[in-house]
């Protein structure tokens, strides 16, 4: 977690360097465990963890909101949730998501994986809220899948939408950047999709490639899958366009023939 923070300090310097107005951080930031039983282990509660503290000083002492994924414990100790906490640039933690779609799944000759057994999930959609890049509605990773939540947040007047990741490689290759452009497109929203990339032990490796896609669904920034050090990926953030594409093209819903989400 150490280590951890200090990648992330890494990528506060790049992004203060950058002129950046917010930081967005992949999921699980604070730790990779390599069982469910490790991962259950390590989980602090914010105000004990080295880990968001750091990133809370960060925040403040740039002036700059940082988006990260983290693990606490749930009730009972016996699972964690999967969070993603809003740090904003007074350092204070201002908003906070729990993931409600769980990565259970046994793919042949690929990841075998089952979330559900050490992470408790969400129960609710967080209302979007103002940041200082614009109306940010949260998601984390598989949450990407559903595109049930992006319609929701968007539904709230989301501008941007966020997915933190870890992807799997082989799920990466096949459905990363598809999912992504697609929920930019269905929602006419900004999509900020960072994510873990590389090895995190010997069980685990994550896809990377990073993305941000505007509204109209073209990517504006890209990382690639391997790195020495942490990178960012920066883009503007036009307003107008999503004022602009929503104009243009009017997605309103039948819901007298389906259900609203
Ligand atoms: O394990 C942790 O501590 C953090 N959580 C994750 O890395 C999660 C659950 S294993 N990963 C995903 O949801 C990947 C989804 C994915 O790869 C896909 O949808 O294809």
């Amino acid at each position: 977690m150490a280590h951890n923070l200090a990648q992330c300090q890494v990528l506060v310097k790049k992004a203060v360097a950058a002129g950046a107005k917010a930081l967005f951080l992949p999921e699980a930031a604070d730790y990779i465990g390599s069982s469910g039983a490790e991962t259950v282990s390590l989980a602090r509660s914010v105000e004990q963890s080295e880990f968001v503290q750091g990133l809370r000083k960060e925040a403040k002492e740039a002036r700059l909101p940082i988006n990260v994924g983290i693990h606490e414990p749930a009730q009972g100790g016996s699972k964690v949730k999967n969070t993603l906490i809003w740090i904003n640039e007074n350092g204070d933690i201002a908003q906070r998501y729990q993931k409600i779609h769980l990565f259970d799944v046994e793919i042949k000759d690929g990841p075998v994986l089952k979330e559900s057994a050490s992470v408790e999930k969400g129960m609710d959609i967080l209302e979007p809220f103002e940041t200082p890049v614009g109306r940010v509605g949260l998601a984390i990773c598989f949450d990407l899948r559903f595109p049930e939540i992006s319609l929701a947040l968007k539904r709230q007047n989301a501008q941007l939408i966020t997915y933190p990741s870890a992807f799997t490689v082989p799920t990466g290759r096949a459905h990363w950047e598809i999912l992504l452009r697609a929920r930019a497109v269905e929602t006419q929203s900004y999509i900020i999709a960072a994510a873990q990339a590389g090895s995190h032990n010997d069980k685990r490796l994550s896809y990377g490639h990073s993305m941000i896609v505007n509204p109209w669904g073209e990517i504006v920034a890209k990382l690639g899958g391997d790195f020495s050090e942490p990178e960012i990926a920066t883009a503007d953030i036009d307003l107008d366009i999503v004022a602009r594409v929503r104009r243009d093209m009017p997605l309103l819903r039948r819901t007298d023939v389906y259900p609203e989400v």
